[in-house]
């Protein structure tokens, strides 16, 4: 493939380094700005070319050893923290300005996190017949990861016990983990146990799979359950041995969690977002709040505990029995999931709502639900989004409308990953003066 000599001079959203040659720009994965490097081309459009970074022959002062070898889920761990900080405070400033012309906005440093290693308290790992681990950079091949340093600690002691039985009992398992095409692990935090669960590889043997769950789990302490992804089924997920839940705090509230609900990875950090989403709606009693795209009621809970009125909208089955179970363990009465799409839950709704949080999955919101907001008009929303682009081309409409932003937030959920965190307040413009 082509190789270009080129100096990095900025950085992408996504993490790539962007530099130039004869005016074509480059996308180059491991550059950083400042640096001369030798890019290998893997991809070349009219416009722009992609390519790998394959020699730094300047490096910059914000290079450092990466921990691992290879890693496509740690892809910024060649750069200091503090500088992906900046880079993620660069980006988003970037994007905003860009596709929501927001360029005076009250952007806060970022929250930085207190554990830029180790924070992960769930992952989902591939397995190709020898190898477990992420996939390899842009392709489908399976690098094999033993010990994985984003996650906590109980998750790596769940994967080596996996590793062990795999390795030792392969006349008990019958056909290693060729058995399973991914692995997904949850630890409790708060309570220091595990559930693992194994999506079958197509045609494994039921009885292999059983042998395997009952060995994993006799041989890690720590595994409180081993379920099995029933894809047929897509709605359950059946311990094969313990438990199917887990328990986990945030908050001081205890939420029950099935192995496929969403709920935050990086559980410091969610606090701190937990508690400006607190400080920005200010729950109470006498208050109705809307949570949409809920998940298990991460936001929902916590504002009914402090005595507001809240519906949340989630559309994934396991996660409203999740958040309903969890309210009840904790006897919080006010909270009401609707278990819908939130497109089509919003057309319905005709209350006023005091506050909205608002925290959609990547891909952002349907222009049908900020148009049903507007409509709604409540005199606060909070917008949570993982991805600046999205969450710029989102406030467009929002901002038009009227909604004035308060606070810009950037929080580092996910630290040696370009993925960026920010939490919005958005409010209402005071209306006119009829005087
Ligand atoms: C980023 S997560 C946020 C969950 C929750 N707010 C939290 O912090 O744990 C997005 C959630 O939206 C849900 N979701 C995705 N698309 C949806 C839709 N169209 N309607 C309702 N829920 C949706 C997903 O199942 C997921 O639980």
């Amino acid at each position: 493939m082509h190789e270009l000599h080129i100096t990095i001079e900025g950085i992408a959203q996504g993490g790539d380094g962007v530099g130039r040659s004869d005016g074509m720009v480059v996308f180059a994965r491991g550059g950083l700005p400042g640096e001369e490097v030798r890019v290998r081309l893997t991809e070349r459009k009219s416009s722009y070319a992609r390519g790998e970074v394959v020699e730094v022959i300047t490096a910059s002062p914000d290079r450092v050893q990466p921990v691992l070898a290879t890693s496509n889920h740690a892809p910024w761990q060649h750069i200091a923290y503090e500088a992906q900080v900046r880079f993620k405070e660069t980006i988003l400033r970037e994007q905003l300005a860009k596709l929501a012309g927001v360029d005076r906005a009250p952007l806060r440093p970022m929250l930085v996190a207190p554990h830029p290693w180790g924070y992960r308290n769930a992952a989902t790992l591939h397995c190709d017949g020898s190898a477990c681990g992420y996939y390899a950079s842009g392709s489908r091949t399976v690098i094999d990861l033993p010990h994985d340093p984003l996650l906590l600690p109980a998750l790596n002691e769940a994967l080596v016990g996996l590793r062990k039985v795999v390795a030792e009992s392969d006349a008990v398992i019958g056909s290693r983990l060729r058995l399973v095409r991914e692995v997904s692990l949850r630890t409790s935090g708060a309570f220091g146990y595990s559930l693992g669960t194994l999506h079958p590889a197509p045609g494994a043997d039921p009885a292999a799979l059983q042998r395997l769950a009952h060995a994993w789990f006799d041989e890690v302490a720590s595994l409180a359950g081993v379920c099995l992804d029933d894809a047929e089924f897509h709605r359950t997920h059946k311990a094969i041995v313990g438990v199917a839940s887990l328990h986990d705090t945030l908050d001081e509230i205890v939420f029950s969690l099935s192995p496929t609900s969403f709920f935050q990875v990086n559980l410091p950090q969610a606090e701190q977002m937990l508690a400006l989403v607190k400080q920005a709606l200010e729950p109470a009693p006498g208050q109705h709040l809307l949570d949409l795209y809920s998940g298990v009621g991460t936001f929902a809970l916590p504002l009914a505990a402090a005595g507001a009125k809240v519906t949340a909208i989630e559309d994934h089955w396991d996660a409203v029995t999740d958040g309903e179970r969890s309210a009840a363990l904790n006897g919080i009465g006010g909270v009401n999931f609707l278990r819908a799409s939130v497109e089509r839950a919003l057309v319905r709704m005709e209350e006023r709502f005091d506050g909205v949080v608002l925290d959609p999955p990547r891909r952002g919101c349907h222009p049908s639900v900020l148009t049903e907001l507007i409509r709604l008009a409540p005199p606060c929303i909070v917008y949570i989004s993982c991805h600046p682009g999205i969450l710029g081309r989102d406030l467009m409409p929002l901002l038009r409308a009227g909604y004035q932003i308060q606070l810009l937030q950037p929080i580092d959920l996910f630290p040696q990953t370009p993925h960026i965190e920010t939490l919005v307040v958005l409010q209402q413009a005071a209306l006119p003066d009829p005087q």
